[in-house]
Parts: structure tokens; sequence; C-alpha cells
């Protein structure tokens, strides 16, 4: 059985368990069950801290796990990131009380609170800069207010946490972060190759449409330019011979823009659906 990390709780838990049923996986129904068991597909689920996920997976304690690209990386675990998953996107930055800092050059000597420690501190060690790394475990904007650091680094994702805080974002983003699937580096364990295309596949079907129109014949090299598809549009015959439909995928986020494109070529009976499973 292929032995999987997913988070229990948190920002990701949700997303990531919503995301392997729709894969075709058994998910728990009671957020306080710490295991299941799917065996139609050779599969256990184990559900973990995210934090802790790369700690488990780092081990080979378990085959592979779902968490974020930054507490993967605060980790400093030996695993491999196998595929980015489209959710929990998030960016790590520095930030401090309104107008106090502008580079991170400033932070020298200084104290800087955190939950990502291991991340924060490859950071600073990359860039020469000596400061005085407090760990603390999450309401990380009260620190400074509160006296124990002089700035943050810490997750953003609105900024309304900061900026209720009276903090604002400094520097460059430390890091760009979202849920993603880790494994052991070396031979795949059996079973993660179909794991990895049921993900692939739902990450398409989320990420694209299925886009149907009918052109004059002429005009199809044209229009297929604006549809290539994955791979190549399909072109089939129409009962008028002037004219062919064409079937593409398009990405979802392009659909209107696309639309328009055709309809000014000349396209017609433009049809847009959901791909609700596919497998590339
Ligand atoms: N708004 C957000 N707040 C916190 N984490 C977020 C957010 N958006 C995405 N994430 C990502 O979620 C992961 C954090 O998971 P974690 O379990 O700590 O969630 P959490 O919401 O902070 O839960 P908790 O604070 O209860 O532990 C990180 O990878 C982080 O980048
Ligand atoms: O930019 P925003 O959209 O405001 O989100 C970012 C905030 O969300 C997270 O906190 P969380 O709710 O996880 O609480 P925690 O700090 O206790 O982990 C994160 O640590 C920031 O504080
Ligand atoms: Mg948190």
């Amino acid at each position: 059985m292929l032995r999987v990390a997913v988070p229990n709780k948190g920002s990701l838990s949700e997303a990531a368990s919503g995301m392997l049923a729709e894969a075709g996986y058994r998910q728990r129904r009671d957020s306080r069950e710490l295991v299941m068991v799917d065996p139609d597909n050779e599969i256990e689920f184990f559900y973990l801290r995210p934090r802790d996920i790369a700690v488990y997976v780092g081990t080979g304690t378990l085959d592979v796990g779902i968490t974020g690209r930054d507490l993967f990386l605060d980790a400093q675990v030996d695993a491999d990131e196998l595929l980015t998953l489209g959710f929990g996107g998030s960016t790590f930055r520095f930030a401090g009380p309104v107008g106090e800092f502008s580079d991170v050059k400033q932070l020298h000597g200084r104290r800087l609170a955190t939950s990502y420690d291991g991340l924060l501190r490859s950071y600073l060690s990359g860039r020469g800069v000596e400061a005085k790394v407090v760990r603390l475990d999450g309401a990380v904007e009260s620190s400074v207010r509160l006296g124990v650091a002089d700035a943050i680094a810490d997750v953003v994702e609105t900024g309304n946490t900061l900026k209720a805080a009276g903090m604002e974002v400094f520097g460059e983003p430390i890091l760009k972060s979202e849920a993603v699937l880790i494994g052991r580096p070396g031979e795949a364990p059996q079973g993660l190759d179909v794991l990895i295309r049921r993900l692939r596949g739902v990450i398409v079907a989320r990420e694209y449409v299925m886009m149907d129109y009918d052109v004059r014949k002429e005009l199809v090299e044209e229009a297929a330019a604006l549809t290539p598809g994955l791979e190549s549009p399909t072109v089939s015959p129409l009962r008028d011979s002037d004219w062919v439909a064409v079937r593409s995928m398009v990405k979802r986020n392009q659909t209107n823009r696309i639309m328009d494109e055709l309809y000014e070529i000349g396209a017609r009976a433009i049809l847009v659906s959901s791909i609700h499973a596919c497998r590339i």
C-alpha cells in the first residue's frame, strides 16, 4: 500500500482532502479520524499536521505527503517536490512597523520573529545578514507590538492581518508558496505514478475547459491558432461541407477573450463545457 500524508488541520486540510476525493480516493468523513485505508486503490492516508508531514516523508516513514512548500523547506529534510497542486497559495515575507524598514540589510543586529526559523535562517545567511531569530508558534504579527521582536517574517495572503497589526511588508518576497506533493528522492514506490497521474487530472480539469465551435473551412488554421489545445485540436466534418467543427481544451481564465476572438474571425456556435475528469 502507498502511504500518503495529508494535512489534518489548517489552511491546507480541506482543499487537500477535496482534491484526493476528486481524484477518486476515499477520504475521511470525520475530522478526528487519523488514518483512512482505501483498499480498492491500495492506498493509505495518514492525517497529520502539515508541518510534521515533511518529517514523516523525509525520514521515509511515509511515502509521499501533501504540505506547503514553505513548511517543506523550513523542515530541511531529504525530500523532493513531485507536483505543485495549485491551492494554498501564499507569500513568505518580511514585515515591520509602517515606515520603519525598507531593506533586508537594515535587519542586521535586529530581532526577527517567525514560525519558519529554518527557512528564515537560511535566507538570512545566504545574504550575509546577522539577526537574532525568535521562534514563535503563531500570531507572529503581535510580537513587535509586545516587544519581543523588531520585525517579522511570516505568511502573507491578503495582508489583512499585517494591516490590523499596524505593519507593512518590505524587501523582496522570501518565497512564493503553494501546496505541493513531496516524496523521497530515488526509486518511486509502487502506485505513486497512478496517484500523480490522478492528481494531474484534477489539476487540468480545474484549469481547463472544453471549447467547441463551428468555423468555415478556410478559416480553420486561423481559428486553431487561437485554440491550439494541449496537443492539437480535433477538427470534424459538418454536413455542410463548407464548415468544420473544432474541439479544443482552453485555459479557463482565457475563455472569454478566446470566444471574442473566435467570433471576430467568423466562428459561430461557440460552446464551453467543464471537464469533469481527465488523464493527460
Ligand atoms: N492565509 C493563510 N494563512 C496561513 N497559512 C496559509 C494561508 N494561505 C495559505 N497558507 C499555507 O498553509 C500552510 C500553513 O498551514 P498551517 O497548518 O500552519 O495552517 P494554519 O492555517 O496556519 O493553521 P494553524 O495556524 O491552525 O496551525 C502554509 O503552507 C501556508 O503557506
Ligand atoms: O495575509 P492574511 O490573509 O491576513 O493571512 C496571513 C495570516 O494568516 C496566518 O495566520 P493563521 O490564521 O494561520 O494564525 P497563526 O499565525 O496562529 O498560525 C499567517 O500566519 C498570517 O498571520
Ligand atoms: Mg497558522
